[in-house]
């Protein structure tokens, strides 16, 4: 059954979500939680309760996780998440850890593996859920003929399907192979990875009704998962009779890079930015979530509608030729690195394109090369707050997406650092300068604000980001002396038409992000060019 407000539909793409009313952006269509499959991925298996997927670190207060005493493989918040677990899965698996353990002294399994392993014992015990969407035949698609065409993909296919069928202590037999060959595609097809670099999350989640949304490159949906529940929101107003899509894979890449990762998936991807090669600039212009960037820091709109970069510099060739020799590079760690890097992206930039990848990933190492010393603080700073203006609201426009919101609490968090004035001793005077005039505090407090206006619609009230920046907003409100910061920057948040609060918030906070914004190419042509690069208006 389609969750209420939406109805499912044949469509070209096969079955399909339909709005059956409007959706505002932000707003949550549906609520899904009694996954067919739920796990953590096999890196984080010992850390995430293996069945409320809560990880150690959400919750400072939090007990610590226990083991099964018989396998000591999976681990869970306490009784209620064992038992509850047991009842779900571990009592078909648990046995399945025990020989992992006899033969190959291991306390984990690839993620992949083991999901398929509870796939097909608890096909085997009846659980009739489970045969219905994995068995052959079952709800779920599997695009195994796609798979198979990838021939050292399906080699690595029937791999994972034999450990599955070895470690489940069932038949070796073709059959046998056939049907765990036949799950690992349907959980491939299906699956939420849940590893998502914004939220943290990692794992695998497979709900059959979830599973109904399609793909777009230009999605009006996505889903956040707080703990077993996934929440699937409006990332853009949806009108009632809209198909739901979500996004699939990365779509800050370029076309031929997306086409090549949704190749598994046994389709061509067809939505208006495939079909015209729209970059994310031209994407922006035409999303109806401009508006809400009112309340970000990216409120000048017109930017956001006509961006000032150069076109005609450019083309979609070597966009995708830049991602390309980027991709093919080590992670840049070393300045030697970003140097390498900073040339590879240099057509991009002199067209003022700071938005596209991978001059975006670019600048978030460079970022991270910058941070860890003082003397290179106020340069971390500077391009942060860049990444912030200029590059993330043309990626992103809502500025309630994790990615948007992930980046104002690096903020807020290198302002707290940059507060004892040791970024003041920046060697690049104008970063310093800024960073002296300005009230960093109130700086940070807006970041934190803003994190908590709109974590809770991005992510979930459990991100442990949002967590963070409650307890540092506490603290900044118990600061004495700032009653009239306060009450102007918690007007600014209910509302950032409040002349006099939008007046404070543009002369206290605006500026001197953006002035620090501003800065960051020149910092970057700096350190890692040779001053030849444009500006940005
Ligand atoms: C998770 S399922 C989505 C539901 C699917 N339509 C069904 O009937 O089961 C993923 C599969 O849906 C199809 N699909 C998803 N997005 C699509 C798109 N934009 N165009 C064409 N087919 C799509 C592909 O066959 C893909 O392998």
């Amino acid at each position: 059954m389609p969750p209420p407000g939406t109805r499912l539909a044949n469509t070209p793409k096969g079955r399909a979500l339909i709005a059956t009313r409007n959706f505002a952006a932000g707003e949550p269509i549906a609520t899904f939680d009694k996954p067919l499959l739920a796990l953590p991925d096999s890196n984080s298996m010992r850390t995430t309760c293996n069945y409320c997927l809560r990880t150690d670190q959400s919750n400072a207060n939090a007990q610590p996780l226990r083991a099964c005493s018989r396998c000591k493989a999976a681990v869970y918040c306490d009784e209620a998440c064992q038992r509850a677990h047991w009842k779900a899965a571990h009592k078909v698996e648990c046995s399945v850890f025990v020989r992992v353990r006899d033969r190959a002294g291991k306390d984990w399994l690839p993620t992949s593996t083991r999901a398929v392993a509870q796939v097909l014992l608890l096909m085997r015990a009846g659980n009739p859920a489970i045969s219905a969407a994995f068995g052959h035949g079952g709800s779920l698609r599997g695009n195994v003929e796609a798979y198979k065409r990838d021939a050292d993909l399906w080699e690595g296919f029937k791999l994972q399907s034999m450990a599955a069928i070895v470690y489940s202590g069932l038949p070796e037999t073709e059959e046998q192979l056939a049907t765990a060959a036949e799950v690992l595609c349907k959980i491939q097809t299906n699956a939420f990875d849940r590893m998502d670099a914004d939220t943290g999350k990692a794992g695998i989640y497979v709900d059959a009704e979830l599973s109904m949304v399609n793909h777009s490159c230009i999605p009006n949906a996505f889903v956040a998962f707080d703990k077993r529940t996934a929440i699937l929101r409006a990332r853009r107003p949806i009108a009632g009779g809209d198909e739901i899509e979500i996004c699939y894979i990365d779509n800050t890449q370029p076309r031929s890079v997306r086409q090549h990762n949704l190749r598994l998936y046994d389709f061509q991807c067809a939505c208006p930015r495939c079909q015209d090669d729209l970059d994310v600039y031209q994407v922006c212009a035409m999303s109806p979530n401009i508006p809400l960037n009112v309340l970000s820091l990216q409120p000048d709109l017109s930017k956001l509608r006509d961006p000032p970069i150069d076109r005609s510099l450019i083309s979609s060739t070597t966009i995708e030729t830049s991602f390309k020799a980027c991709v093919s590079c080590e992670i840049p760690e070393t300045l030697r690195d970003l140097k390498q890097y900073w040339k590879l992206c240099r057509d991009l930039i002199r067209a003022g394109m700071w938005a596209v990848n991978p001059v975006i990933k670019m600048i978030r190492d460079a970022v991270d090369f910058c941070k860890p010393d003082n003397k290179t603080l106020a340069y971390a700073v500077s391009m942060q707050c860049f990444i912030a203006t200029e590059c993330e609201p043309f990626m992103s426009v809502a500025p309630f997406m994790p990615m948007r919101i992930r980046n104002l609490w690096e903020i807020a968090d290198l302002l707290g650092f940059t507060m004892d004035g040791s970024a003041e001793k920046c060697p690049f005077e104008p970063a310093a300068d800024v960073l002296a005039r300005a009230d960093l505090l109130s700086m940070h407090e807006a970041m934190l604000r803003l994190v908590v206006h709109y974590g809770p619609i991005g992510a979930t009230e459990e991100w442990n980001i949002l967590q963070m920046a409650k307890e540092a907003l506490a603290e900044v409100e118990k600061v004495q002396g700032r009653e009239r910061q306060l009450a102007m920057l918690r007007t600014w948040i209910r509302d950032p038409n409040d002349p006099e609060a939008a007046s404070f918030f543009r002369e206290n906070v605006l500026k001197p992000i953006n002035e620090l914004a501003a800065l960051a190419p020149a910092i970057m042509d700096m350190l890692f060019g040779d001053g030849a690069v444009t500006q940005v208006a």
